[in-house]
């Protein structure tokens, strides 16, 4: 038996990654008789076949989550991609995924673009903007800094992926296809190189699949489209802010909504610039938000 990751479903069988290959499986007659939905990142075992690379799916283990956008199963960590200049950072955007990664309990990891472009910018006068990168790191976000175009950064982030299950997510034009192209120099194993040979199923819709990359697999379809804050109750949202955690608790009022109210912990702690005025002013956005969507339910 070989333990893998299903890397996709297509044309009635299952590629799966296991032991530094794709192996194409078939399903074991009592998953099919269950019409059991499988998922890219579903963990499963196999059983090789005489075949070379061929096998059988004998078993899944229970998912650790499961995400909808793209639909994929036990996925470790987000890769958030956000331009340094070009398009300029949106962190209410950033600040939006940083909160729904939470939610889906995948660790977030920031990757700021373009810093070789930033840094022409910045030679030429533009404010620097390295504080931001620092304003997150402190909060205990984990921060990359790379060029696709000169390479820097490039190899730390490969380390990142290695053995995990990962998505990307950003705006459009913030580098996430040239980022996948420089972590993947052209000797990865695509599992396109399947899909194009297999002449069935070549008009359907592509389906979402994971492809291995700098020795982890990625899924190829950027994650977390929507805007919309996960549901939650409005005393839930400060929890989502790792920076006000030392200061939680300590407010007047237990039921705080650290908006008006008098004696207010993390209010004092902006002032004194503990907490990052942008951060918080997200912070109040989401809050009615909150409060709105909490109304609707
Ligand atoms: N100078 C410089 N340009 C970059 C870098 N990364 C991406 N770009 C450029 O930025 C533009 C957008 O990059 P893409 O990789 O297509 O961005 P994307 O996030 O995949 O965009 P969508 O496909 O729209 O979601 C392209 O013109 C890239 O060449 C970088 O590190 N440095
Ligand atoms: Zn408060």
């Amino acid at each position: 038996m070989i333990d893998g990751v299903l890397l996709k479903g297509y044309g009635g069988f299952y590629y799966v990654y296991g032991e530094d290959r794709v192996w194409e499986c078939s399903l074991r007659g009592r998953f099919r008789i269950k019409d059991q939905e499988f998922l890219p990142g579903d963990r499963v075992t196999i059983l090789p076949k005489e075949e070379e690379n061929k096998g059988t799916i004998e078993s899944v283990a229970p998912r650790r989550n499961e995400l909808t956008r793209p639909p994929i199963a036990n996925v470790d960590q987000a890769i958030l991609v956000f331009a340094m200049t070009s398009p300029k950072p949106d962190l209410n955007l950033l600040d939006r995924l940083l909160i729904q990664a939470a939610d889906s309990d995948i660790e977030p990891i920031i990757v700021f673009t373009k810093v070789d472009k930033y840094q022409e910018t910045v030679l030429q006068g533009a404010p620097n903007l390295y504080e931001l990168t620092e304003d997150y790191r402190k909060i205990g976000y984990t921060v990359f800094e790379v060029s696709s175009k000169t390479g820097q950064g490039i190899p730390e982030i490969g380390d990142r992926l290695k053995n995990k299950i990962s998505v990307l997510a950003g705006p459009s034009g913030a580098g996430k296809s040239s980022l996948v192209n420089a972590l993947s120099p052209g000797k990865e194993l695509k599992t396109g190189q399947i899909s194009s040979k297999s002449k069935r199923g070549r008009h359907t819709t592509r389906h979402v699949e994971l492809m291995v990359c700098s020795g982890g697999l990625l899924a190829d379809t950027p994650g977390f489209s929507s805007l919309l804050l996960p549901e939650m109750k409005r005393a839930e949202l400060a929890d989502y802010f790792p920076e006000f955690a030392d200061f939680l608790g300590g407010c007047r009022f237990n039921s705080c909504l650290h908006d008006k109210e008098p004696n207010c912990v993390i209010k004092a702690a902006l002032e004194e610039g503990r907490i990052s005025p942008v951060r918080y002013e997200h912070y109040l956005l989401y809050l009615k938000e909150v409060i709105e969507a909490e109304r609707k339910y």
